[in-house]
């Protein structure tokens, strides 16, 4: 019988940390990504992570049941190579606000890192009654804003009073912007707390866009096997993830950062363009294939980018991409990367898990490429494609009426949209249905 991780158990913890990052969203992507740049710099000993779970206490139990540590499964087209990771050193549930309420206050946090999903940053019912709360807020109830940033508000406001000093907040969500998305998400909540608040996040805070990129699918009970046999530990919390792994991001960070660059991160002046080259190439295609695969036949990315039919969408897709990326982002090499990295069959990345929060992914991903297109005079018809096949997916089997079609897009544009948008989506679902099936 194998033991099970813990600092007791595995032999190979010898960190002295000094300063600290408090992560917000604890799940996969957090640990095979922000937790293995920050392994990895060089001045990787002096830090710790104390991550907080997001809606459920759950991850954040099993991690902390084996003192933070966890196995990362690099997983490539040649094998598995496992790394026991030890950076994050304390797992708390995001219910837990007092909690992080003390970790953001204090003085040797530095950065506060954030993947809460697109869902999480979108002003909805939960948010609005979260801001409520702040406003006639009583520190000693036990009555805690529900939110992810309900409770980073409060959060920065004990750091404010603590007078613990400045502090930079990262997105590490897919979103355009995402530094930029925090601040607004976050201004009603900090201006329902007070002036003063408002105002000391606008002086002390930097707020970091970033562009996140390695592709990690949820675990599996295989996974947490293979785990035990690289390792000799069993681990429920293993990650397994691919080889690649990309992060840039603009220099806001004014109680300074780990040396993520020494790990192979980029600090750049200007987010924007890496940010819309991985946004629609990337995730532009993931949403693409999470939309048209399952009508084919297909669960997961690799075979859905296997099929002849998809490839070709995806291929067409990234063809009008490009034409609206800067020439210097070496686009040919990061589409053949992306086309070995959508091919890496080791990686089973379900489309299921990817068509999560579909419309608010089409907004940023889809709709951009299809203005552009249409802007210099051309269908945008393979980028069309994706909303399409959404739109297919959703109508459960019929073909939907042409006012049908119009009040959908217009719900995911947030806008009213052309007609001839709405004739070309139409016109591409009445085909789509000839075409859905599998060819092989
Ligand atoms: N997995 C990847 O390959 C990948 C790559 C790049 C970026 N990301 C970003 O990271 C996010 C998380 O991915 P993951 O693979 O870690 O997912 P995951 O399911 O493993 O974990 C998601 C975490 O976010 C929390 N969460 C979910 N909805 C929330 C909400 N509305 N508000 C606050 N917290 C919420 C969950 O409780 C959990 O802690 C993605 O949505 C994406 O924006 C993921
Ligand atoms: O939920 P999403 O669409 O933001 O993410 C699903 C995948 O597209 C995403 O996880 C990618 O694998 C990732 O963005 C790669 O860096």
């Amino acid at each position: 019988m194998t033991d099970a991780l813990s600092r007791a158990t595995y032999p190979g913890v010898r960190r002295t940390p000094d300063r600290l990052i408090v992560h917000i969203g604890l799940g996969a992507f957090h640990r095979s990504h922000q937790a293995w740049f920050t392994a990895r710099a060089h001045d990787g000993d002096r830090w710790a992570i104390t991550a907080y779970s997001g809606r459920r206490p759950d991850a954040a139990d099993a991690l902390q049941a084996q003192d933070g540590l966890y196995t990362l499964i690099e997983r490539g087209e040649g094998g598995d190579r496992a790394t026991v990771m030890d950076i994050i050193t304390e797992a708390v549930d995001g219910g837990d606000v007092d909690h992080l309420m003390r970790s953001v206050a204090d003085p040797h946090t530095s950065v506060v890192t954030l993947t809460i999903t697109e869902a999480g940053y979108e002003w909805s019912d939960e948010l609005e009654a979260d801001r409520l709360l702040l406003a006639g807020v009583d520190r000693s109830a036990d009555d805690h804003p529900a939110t992810a940033l309900g409770r980073l508000a409060l959060a920065l406001d004990s750091r404010r009073l603590a007078g613990a000093g400045p502090v930079a907040l990262v997105s590490c969500d897919n979103l355009p912007d995402n530094g930029a998305v925090l601040r607004a998400a976050l201004r009603p909540l900090l201006d329902a707390i007070g002036p003063d608040t408002a105002a000391w996040v606008e002086e002390s805070v930097g707020f970091v866009s970033s562009s996140v990129d390695r592709i990690t699918p949820r675990s599996t009970t295989a996974d947490e096997e293979t785990a035990e046999a690289l390792t000799g530990f069993r681990d429920p919390c293993v990650v397994v993830t691919e080889p690649f792994a990309d992060w840039t991001m603009s220099d806001d960070f004014p109680a300074g950062r780990p040396a993520w660059e020494t790990a192979g991160a980029r600090i750049v002046d200007d987010v924007e363009p890496f940010e819309r080259r991985k946004l629609w190439l990337l995730n532009g295609a993931h949403t693409l294939l999470a939309a048209a695969g399952p009508g084919r036949g297909h669960a997961f990315v690799d075979e859905a980018f296997a099929d002849p039919v998809l490839r070709s969408s995806v291929e067409g897709f990234w063809d009008e991409c490009v034409r609206h990326l800067p020439d210097d982002l070496d686009l040919d090499r990061y589409r053949a990367d992306l086309a070995s990295r959508f091919g890496n069959s080791a990686i089973r990345h379900s489309l299921e898990q990817i068509a999560t929060g579909a419309e608010a992914k089409l907004r940023v991903r889809i709709l951009p490429v299809i203005a552009a297109e249409r802007a210099a005079g051309r269908s945008g018809t393979a980028a069309a494609v994706a909303l399409a096949a959404h739109l297919a997916r959703l109508s459960d089997g019929r073909t939907p009426e042409h006012a049908a079609v119009r009040s959908a897009l217009e719900r995911i544009a947030d806008a009213s949209v052309d007609d001839a948008v709405v004739d070309l989506v139409t016109d591409l679902i009445t085909t789509s249905r000839a075409t859905s099936a599998p060819t092989h």
